[in-house]
């Protein structure tokens, strides 16, 4: 522990203290709060049964930045890397492409024996894993996948889903937590159609097909993942925020909120409120958005706060999975994947070091003023230092320490890869 990082948070302790917030019991708070590491941040999303498909769905990737993983081992040295300079104990988000295995098979064919290195890392690691069917970048997905009026295709994606579905009850199993088991796909029209009820339809009962046998909520939770609208699938997405919204709610299953998924107008930490008194539970990929799903990277914004903010104050901790879902390959890869997850436990921190009993009451008497007043100073309170105090306490560098580690792996390793 540096001496100066002791002394700022000593002070920066007796100044919430004033306010009535108990900084020691904070960071006990923050430190059970488990953010999950997206792993395909670390590849550019092309995973390891077909790396050489190009990245479809309507999603993309832009940058040729050096170093990306081009195997399981070096996936995983790099998310070692990452989650080295993240404080806490957290992760990570697999998808179905990034099985480990030298059998030659495709995606109705996975089993959990395929990512049986992954479970065996993460117990090494003391890490959690979440898990998603990968329904794009598929020479079946071309023409929709769980909605697709072919049946041979859909019942190709149906059992896709089923399988995933027993591997994350594996991962949840094998590692004593819950996976979450997170179900996005891409199918939709470019242009106008005409029939708008078929394709949800028959996207309802193909997933009822998928969701049919049942695992212990304790080690797999099903969650689905809307969307307005991707890259040629511009005038309807099948799979849309609202059907999914009446999805989870009557399958009683978890809600997938992806930051990048709305409007950009719209406040989607404003929907966490709106579905909680009726869901489950939500799962939420943090993203950052910049004039459409453009997937950057996460940074401290005033999206992210907002997000942060209204976890805590609302009490919603417990019934939130927290994932992150960016990718940048101009920048190195796990500096992505450090600042975006040091950002998104910093939009935690903000929240719980607010007063929110003090706001909480003087929001019900009406003192408008108060709250005003309040939430504005609040902006100028040391947070850094207690930031600072909490990688220490958690053995992680404090400041832009952490960049330095990287620029050397970079060096050491990345720039050797091909
Ligand atoms: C790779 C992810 O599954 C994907 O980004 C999905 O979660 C999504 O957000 C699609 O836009
Ligand atoms: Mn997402």
């Amino acid at each position: 522990m540096t001496k100066p990082i002791e002394e700022a948070y000593t002070l920066a302790k007796q100044k919430y203290a004033a306010i009535g917030v108990d900084t020691d019991a904070v960071l006990e708070k923050l430190s059970q709060i488990k953010v999950s590491l997206q792993c395909w941040q670390g590849d550019d999303v092309l995973g390891f049964m077909f790396p050489d498909q190009a990245l479809t769905g309507g999603i993309s990737v832009s940058g040729n930045y050096p170093g990306k993983a081009t195997t399981p081992a070096q996936l995983r040295a790099d998310l070692d890397k990452a989650l080295s300079l993240i404080p806490g104990n957290h992760k990570v988000n697999l998808h179905a492409i990034y099985v480990d295995t030298d059998e030659k098979i495709d995606l109705d064919q996975i089993e959990p024996k395929h990512y049986e290195k992954w479970v065996q890392w993460a117990k090494e690691k003391g890490l959690g894993l979440d898990f998603n069917p990968t329904c794009f970048s598929h020479p079946k997905s071309t023409d929709g996948t769980l909605s697709s009026n072919d049946p041979e295709t859909q019942a190709f994606w149906i059992e896709h889903v089923k399988r995933s579905r027993k591997v994350a009850a594996y991962f949840g199993e094998e590692l004593n937590q819950t996976c979450v088991n997170n179900i996005w796909i891409p199918d939709g029209y470019k242009d106008n159609p005409i029939d708008k009820m078929s394709p949800r339809v028959r996207l309802r009962d193909a997933l009822d097909q998928c969701l049919e046998e049942k695992f212990d909520d304790a080690h797999m939770l099903d969650a689905v993942e809307g969307k307005l609208f991707g890259i040629g699938a511009e005038s309807f997405t099948t799979g849309s925020n609202d059907f999914y919204l009446s999805y989870a709610l009557t399958r009683d299953i978890l809600w997938t909120i992806d930051a990048g998924h709305f409007h950009p107008t719209e406040d989607v930490s404003d929907k966490f409120t709106a579905f909680l008194p009726f869901g489950k539970g939500l799962m939420l990929h943090v993203s950052r958005p910049i004039r459409w799903d453009s997937d950057h990277v996460v940074i401290l914004d005033e999206a992210t706060t907002r997000i942060g903010e209204t976890l805590v104050r609302n009490d919603l901790l417990d019934k939130t999975f927290i994932g992150m879902d960016f990718f940048d390959a101009t920048i190195n890869r796990v500096a992505a994947m450090v600042i975006g997850a040091r950002s998104t436990l910093k939009s935690l921190l903000l929240g719980m070091l607010s007063p929110i009993e003090t706001l909480k009451d003087a929001e019900s008497t009406g003192d408008f003023t108060t709250r005003l007043a309040v939430t504005e100073e609040m902006k100028s309170y040391p947070f850094g230092a207690v930031w600072e105090f909490y990688c220490q306490q958690q053995n992680v560098p404090a400041g832009t320490e952490w960049l330095t580690e990287v620029k050397d792996y970079e060096q050491k390793i990345l720039t050797e890869r091909k």
